[in-house]
């Protein structure tokens, strides 16, 4: 719907966010970034055929004009609900380009390279003192159709039966998809035969087990989660995750820290499992409010600590 707006908020409307394919500028953090073996925009350019940018708020000659007029102007401008749903539209625009360059990345990744960076991450994360202190977890089951890094390994440890003597058996939580719209749950399971196959041709445990009894829902968990292994298409490193598209995850992440702050919980710790080919630099990802921002990733040249949290909890380089 339109409307009669002053000139100031009509220059703020005529920023646009873009995605940039512009010559790029070399400063610190990228050559840190180099530096540290990231994806620098060159090996983006060789992998996807363009450089992702960050977006930023770009002033358009329009809004430049505006900016510089002394006498205070009415002219006809779009909503506020309009501009935020052109945002949202040009983000979802610009994700479905990454998804569609890194599943094309994913698909031609040689699958020797693929299984040997399976093999390191999933090592690092068994070494790890914070995943050997994490009493409960949730974690996906990889898919290797749709090129997820492998967690097999990782969930057979966690549900290998521990010790007597030894310390607790850690507790394993896993997605089921409810519906079509974004809903999921996390239930317990204690065996990798508790899973079936679902439409998506994901594993996932069903409601009930084999006896009948009803599965525990980790949303009605007597104790907190401490440690989240999330899948995911794409990351930065600042923390940002790009998802299937289903919006699943962030949905139950949302709720899940919602959760916890009810109940005085100490947050999860959110790792992200990725092969290097899927990380890119800074804030290239383009978010929206939903978006749940992943404390650490861990990746085939090592761990990517992002957040306090993180740090906190002891992950490091
Ligand atoms: N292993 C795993 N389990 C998970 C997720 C996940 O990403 N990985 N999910 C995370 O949300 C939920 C399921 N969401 C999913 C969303 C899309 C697709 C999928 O097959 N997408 C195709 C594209 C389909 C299309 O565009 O029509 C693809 O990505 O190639 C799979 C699972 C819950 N379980
Ligand atoms: N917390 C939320 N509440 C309601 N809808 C949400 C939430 N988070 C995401 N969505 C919706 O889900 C859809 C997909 O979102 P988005 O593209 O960010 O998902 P994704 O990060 O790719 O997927 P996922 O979170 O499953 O990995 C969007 O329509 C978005 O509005």
């Amino acid at each position: 719907m339109s409307e009669v707006a002053p000139v100031v908020p009509l220059a703020e409307a005529a920023l646009k966010v873009e995605m940039s394919q512009a010559a790029p500028r070399m400063h610190r953090t990228r050559r840190r970034r180099r530096r540290r073996g990231g994806t620098s925009e060159k090996q983006q350019q060789l992998r996807f055929g363009y450089r992702f940018k960050p977006i930023r708020l770009k002033k358009t000659p329009l809004a430049e004009k505006l900016s510089s007029c002394s006498q205070p102007t009415f002219i006809v401008a779009m909503s506020n609900n309009d501009q935020e749903a052109d945002n949202l539209e040009s983000v979802f625009k610009q994700k479905r380009i990454i998804r569609s360059n890194v599943r094309q990345t994913l698909k031609s990744m040689d699958p020797s390279l693929r299984s040997q960076e399976d093999d390191i991450i999933q090592s690092i994360v068994l070494e790890a003192p914070w995943f050997k202190s994490s009493k409960r977890l949730c974690a996906y089951i990889s898919c290797s159709a749709l090129r997820e890094v492998d967690t097999s390994k990782l969930l057979s440890q966690i549900l290998s039966p521990a010790p007597v003597s030894f310390r607790l058996q850690k507790k394993l939580y896993v997605p089921r998809v409810e519906d079509k719209n974004s809903n999921m749950r996390m239930f317990n399971i204690s065996r990798i035969d508790d899973l079936v196959a679902n439409s998506m041709n994901i594993l996932e445990p069903a409601s009930v087990d084999a006896d009948g009894n009803t599965r525990e829902d980790v949303m009605h968990a007597n104790d907190p989660v401490d440690l989240f292994i999330l899948p995911g298409l794409a990351f930065d490193r600042s923390g940002r995750r790009l998802g299937r598209g289903g919006g699943y995850y962030d949905t139950f992440l949302k709720n899940y820290k919602e959760l916890a702050k009810e109940k005085n919980w100490r947050l999860p710790l959110f790792v992200a499992l990725s092969y290097s080919v899927q990380i890119m630099d800074e804030e290239v990802i383009p978010v929206t409010p939903n978006d749940v921002l992943v404390d650490a990733l861990v990746s085939p040249t090592g761990v990517i600590p992002i957040t306090s949290a993180a740090l906190g909890r002891g992950l490091c380089y």
